[in-house]
This record gives structure tokens, sequence and C-alpha cells, in this order.
């Protein structure tokens, strides 16, 4: 048994499409996510976040929940749209909301962080071409600088992009989130504006806030093996590898793209996508790295013509999302960034969690018992990385609450917490419980 120290943050996490609701209220307009909801075929079911976990009305009663769990730090996410309904009209209403979030927070001696962006693109940016449109860069520019004007005194821990991988690969490649395109050359070009932007609100954030607000950009990350010692299975995991991790972390630490993959992707590029000076833009030192972690990938050789890269199934503990269980990787994920990009940089846990099928029991309770040892095992692991030297400040476990789950709707569970969606009825799950525990002893 060993102790976390005083100092470390113990969170929880969530964003503001997947809770919050109100999705037309005090001067919110739609995001892509709006609009990706009312395609047919796009979400199970055709579930969207209009109401979602209500979060809006409810968020006293959530944060007094996270207060009576102990939790020390909340994560959540600003939505784009309700500060910016439309380009260049600023809506002091949406504001307001992460005002009263933010100070009932503080009241409570919770520390927020807060993740500029959560995906939760304005329908009005997209129109005029989105992340595929260098000049998002300045409406982003814009967005932030008015979230650290109006919020910088109260909040000092800002997260600029959350998974760039997601809103460009998955987003613009793979199509399984908003906007849905299945164009690899698309998704290289908004990866990159994705880091411009990142680049951008760093340089903002730098002229505004004093010294001790802190600024950092969240990544998820994984653990990619070769499926056997085979010269093309080993391949296929460095191509698998780049495309998941160094595409991101190459030019954010090192201040350049990983030459395989830019030769890989100079393929599909549509236009000479790199400036001068962008480079150095996106490479800005930064106060701490967030790092998402779920699961490891095992890639054997494929034959898709891109990447030519498979992840296969093993036979091993599963989520329901149909995720291996593979706690080790969290440990080496973390050792690979302290030996090779960020040295003594704070890493955060900025999300770690499981889904499984959570019922209300006949006693009225959530008996988790695989997502509690789902966390155990993870915690171990982060608590290995910190005995080992690893400096890392803190772990927000995702999510607080059953939530949205993009295109998987309302179907998977990952909270610590329940959600009757019927009723907005929150019932602590096992794991919640679990969870205050380790937080009042900080030991695992
Ligand atoms: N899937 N899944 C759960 C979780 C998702 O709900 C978050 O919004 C993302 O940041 C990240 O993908 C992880």
């Amino acid at each position: 048994m060993s102790d976390f120290n005083k100092d470390f943050l113990f969170g929880v996490a969530t964003a503001s499409y997947q809770v919050e609701g109100a999705y037309n209220e005090d001067g919110r307009s739609m995001s892509i996510w709006d609009t990706f909801c009312r395609q047919d075929g796009k979400v199970y079911k055709g579930h969207n976040g209009d109401v979602a976990c209500d979060h809006y009305h409810l968020y006293k009663d959530d944060v007094k929940m996270m207060k009576d769990l102990g939790i020390e730090a909340y994560r959540f996410s600003i939505a784009w749209p309700r500060i910016f309904p439309e380009k260049g009209h600023y809506n002091p209403k949406g504001i307001d909301f992460y005002k009263r979030l933010t100070d009932e927070l503080l009241k409570n001696d919770i520390k927020p962080f807060v993740t500029i962006y959560h995906w939760d693109l304005p329908q009005w940016a997209d129109d005029l071409g989105g992340w595929l449109n260098r000049e998002v860069v300045d409406w982003f520019g814009e967005y932030v600088s008015k979230l650290f004007n109006e919020l910088g005194g109260y909040i000092r821990n800002w997260i600029t992009l959350n998974e760039p991988w997601c809103s460009s690969f998955l987003s613009y490649f793979i199509g399984e989130h908003a906007p849905g395109h299945k164009d690899l050359g698309e998704a290289v070009l908004v990866s990159h504006n994705l880091l411009l932007a990142h680049g951008k609100a760093v340089e903002i954030f730098r002229d505004i806030n004093s010294s001790d607000s802190k600024i950092g950009i969240t990544l998820n990350l994984n653990e990619v093996f070769p499926a056997t010692d085979s010269p093309e299975d080993k391949a296929a995991a460095r191509i698998a590898d780049g495309f998941q991790n160094r595409w991101f972390l190459d030019p954010i630490f090192k201040g350049e793209y990983p030459k395989d993959m830019l030769e890989l992707f100079g393929k599909y590029a549509k236009t000479d996508f790199i400036t001068d000076g962008d480079l150095k833009r996106i490479s800005q030192k930064l106060d701490f790295l967030g790092v998402n972690y779920y699961t490891r990938a095992v890639v054997k050789k494929g034959n898709d013509g891109i990447l030519n890269a498979e992840q296969i199934d093993v036979d091993n503990e599963k989520t329901e999302m149909g995720w291996e269980v593979y706690p080790e990787s969290l440990y080496n994920i973390l050792m690979r960034l302290k030996n090779e990009y960020t040295f003594d940089l704070p890493l955060y846990i900025t999300e770690n969690g499981a889904a499984y099928k959570d019922v209300v029991s006949d006693d009225g309770h959530v008996h988790d018992e695989k997502r509690v040892e789902f966390l155990k095992k993870h915690f171990k692991q982060a608590k290995r990385f910190i005995d080992d030297g690893g400096n890392l400040r803190g772990y927000f476990v995702w999510s607080l609450m059953d939530n949205f789950e993009w295109a998987h709707g309302y179907s998977k569970r990952f909270g610590i917490v329940y959600v009757d969606y019927e009723t907005e009825k929150r019932i602590l799950k096992d794991s919640a419980l679990w969870y205050k525990n380790l937080i009042s002893t900080r030991t695992i």
C-alpha cells in the first residue's frame, strides 16, 4: 500500500455536450453534434444532447454530490456555441452559466479545470468550413480571448483541446464522429488547424493570464504492440503508433511532425498544409500535459492500402466498449512521455474510466464491481509511475456521471454516478463510494 501526497488532485471529468443539455437555452446555438445527432443513422437510436444530464440546471446538486464525495477537482468543458452563437457575436448569458458553475465549485473547494474545446464546434463555423478552414484559428482566438478575460480570474487551469486525434481522424477520416467525413487528406489538414488553434490559445494565454494560471492540452494516447515479432507486424505497429500518438506528440514537444507519417499523409493531404512559423506556434512551452488513457492496441499488418495496420481482437478482459483492460500500458505511456517528450513537465491523467452494463439492483444501489476493479488497477499504475519519479499531479476519472457517449448515445455508462435519464435522478454507484474512500485515505 502507498499514499498519494496531499497535493495530488483526485478529480472527475465531464464535457459540455455530454452532460449540459439546455441545447437552445440562454442564446446557445447549434453545434456540429446537434446537427450530427439529427442525421439518420449517425448516433445510436437517434439519441442527442438536447437534455442529456440537465447539468445546466442541476449543476448545484452535482457540485454538492462532488463535495460529498470529497472530489478535489472538476474537469468540465465550455460550449463554444454558448459563448459565440454566431460568428463575431458574443453572448454574455453563455459565460454567465460558467461563472455560476465555477463560483459553486470554488465555494465548495473544488478546483475547476476547463477544457476549452471538447468537440462541440458551433455549426456556423462548420458552415464556413470549420476545422478545414484555416480561419478557424482566428475564430478560436476570439473565443479563447473572451474566456480568459471573463473567467481567467477564477479559473487557473486550462486545457486548450480535448483529444485532437478524435476531432480530426475520428471525425474526418473514420467518420464516426461529427461532422462524419471520410477523407484522410481532410483529417490531416484538420489535425494541423487544430494544433494551430491550440498554439494560438497558448499565445493569447501568455499575453493575458498571470503566471499562477496554467495551460496544457489533453491527448488520447495508447500503447501499440505488434501482434507478432514479424517485421511486417512491427512495421504496422510503428505506423499505428505514429497515427495515434507521434502525430501529435512530436509537433507539440519536438516542433516537427514525424517524418514517416508526414511522408505517408503527404500522399493524401490536399494542400501543402504547413507554412512558415506553424510549428513554432504549435510547439510553444506548456505548463502540463493531460493524458486520456483507456486501453492499448495490438496491431498486425493490414491491407487497407493506407495505414496497412489492423488492430486485432485480444482474448482478454474487456469493458462494455469492447476495449481490453490493460492497466500496465498506463504506466508505460507515462514513462514514455517522461523519457521521450515531457521529462519533468507536470502530467495529469485527464481521463481514465470504463463503461460497464450498470443496473440499479433491488436494494436501490448500483454494484459496479468491475469498474471498482478497473479503477483500482489503473490507480495502482499511476502510483507506480509516481514512485518511479514521475511528475503526475492528478487523476480525473471519466466520468462523474453517466452521460451522452457520442455515437453510442446513452447506451454506454461511464459514470461513477448512475443517471436515470427518465427522471435525471443521480444514484452513487459502488465505484463512487470506493473513490470517496480512496480520496479520504489517499492510499492505494
Ligand atoms: N469513449 N469514450 C469515453 C470518453 C468520451 O466520453 C470523452 O468525451 C472523450 O474525451 C474520450 O473518449 C473518451
